[in-house]
């Protein structure tokens, strides 16, 4: 299983993924074992830009790798992409390139998946379906019994979000106690399981200021969080430790993360704004309670610095190592 490549897609052509992906492949330190999904002729546009050489090697699932250069699954665009220019002509097939490489991972032909920021507006606008990003859209395709929980991992932080992609005035009543419970017990699992973590100790934030303040400043904590913890703290039994609603503020104090494997926050910024403060472009996004490994980088399109050669590669590459060690995590557990 481990011997086998990861499937990585660049994602958003315009963007910098095609760079990142070219840049790795043409490392001399680059021990190779990524395959990617795309449009060739893009990808070789995008080097040329670059003034980067890797010779891409057209693959079909199931075919030996090259032993230099890229393999490469043609995807092909609908449009020449250009660099900075996001084109909603191609969101078509920048989504068709997710299910390839999402089809070839489930068909173990590859031992998981990497993938490139994405636009959610330009896929939305460009498909006229709604995209809300990666981590929806792949428990969709996958067809998991289970709710995925995005994880963000850097610094000293791990940090999972019981809600993510919607506007913030949905947040309160997208938090409900199955919710909870769902994100509680799949971050559990997953660090017992993937990140081979016994007893984690899980923090959860509370939605309001202060934690509600007793109730004075909101009641979710005491309605619908507290009952969800208290719960699924019975159902975990001393398989993990959890803790809270705390405020979420205080849950990013260092006294507080000393005693945490894993911060759970309510909503995408309570979360996300500290862990990209301290760890922003090597951190690393991680997809759990998939049927299969999935990580990706922690920014964005980076549409100003597309084909300038400035995109740093940091938090791709290690969402690369990252998923080879869950990779081998999974197949250690199921032997
Ligand atoms: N994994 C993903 O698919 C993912 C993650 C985050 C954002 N996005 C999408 O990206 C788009 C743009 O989002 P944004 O502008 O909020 O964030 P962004 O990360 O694209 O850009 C924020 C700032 O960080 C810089 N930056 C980003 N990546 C960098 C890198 N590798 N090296 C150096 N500098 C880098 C950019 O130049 C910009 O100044 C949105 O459509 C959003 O949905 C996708
Ligand atoms: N919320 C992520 C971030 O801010 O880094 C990002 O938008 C990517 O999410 P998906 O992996 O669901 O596309």
């Amino acid at each position: 299983m481990t011997s086998l490549p990861l499937a990585v897609t660049p994602g958003e052509p315009a963007g910098i993924g095609p760079d990142l992906v070219l840049q790795t492949a043409a490392d001399a330190a680059w021990p190779g074992g990524l395959v990617a999904f795309a449009d060739p002729e893009a990808l070789a546009r995008r080097a040329r830009e670059l003034g980067v050489m890797v010779t891409l090697h057209e693959w079909a699932p199931g075919a030996p790798l090259p032993s230099s250069g890229l393999p490469v699954y043609p995807v092909p665009l609908a449009q020449p992409a250009e660099a900075g220019r996001p084109d909603g002509a191609n969101a078509a097939a920048t989504l068709a390139a997710l299910d390839r490489a999402v089809e070839a991972v489930l068909a173990g032909h590859c031992m998981g998946l990497v993938t490139g920021p994405l636009s959610k507006a330009v896929i939305s606008d460009g498909t006229s379906r709604p995209f809300s990003g990666h981590t929806e859209y792949l428990a969709e395709r996958a067809g998991a019994t289970g709710h995925p929980v995005m994880m963000l991992i850097g610094g000293n932080l791990r940090v999972a979000l019981v809600t993510t992609h919607l506007p913030l005035r949905a947040v309160p009543d997208a938090i409900t106690g199955d919710k909870v419970i769902r994100v509680v017990r799949t971050t559990a699992e997953a660090l017992i399981e993937d990140f081979a973590i016994p007893e984690p100790r899980i923090l959860v934030t509370g939605l309001n200021p202060h934690a509600g303040e007793g109730g004075h400043l909101g009641h979710e904590e005491q309605q619908i969080i507290e009952p969800a913890l208290e719960r699924i703290r019975q159902e975990l039994g001393d398989r993990a430790h959890v803790e809270g609603p705390v405020p979420g503020d205080t849950a990013f104090t260092p006294r507080c993360l000393r005693e945490a494997d894993t911060v759970i926050c309510m909503y995408h910024d309570q979360g996300l704004a500290p862990l990209k403060q301290q760890a922003f472009g090597g951190a690393v996004n991680v997809s759990l309670g998939l049927p299969f490994v999935r990580t990706s980088v922690d920014h964005g399109t980076a549409f100003d610095l597309a084909a300038s050669g400035n995109a740093g590669g940091g938090s791709f590459r290690e969402a690369i190592a990252l998923a080879r060690t869950l990779a081998a995590n999974r197949a250690r557990a199921t032997v």
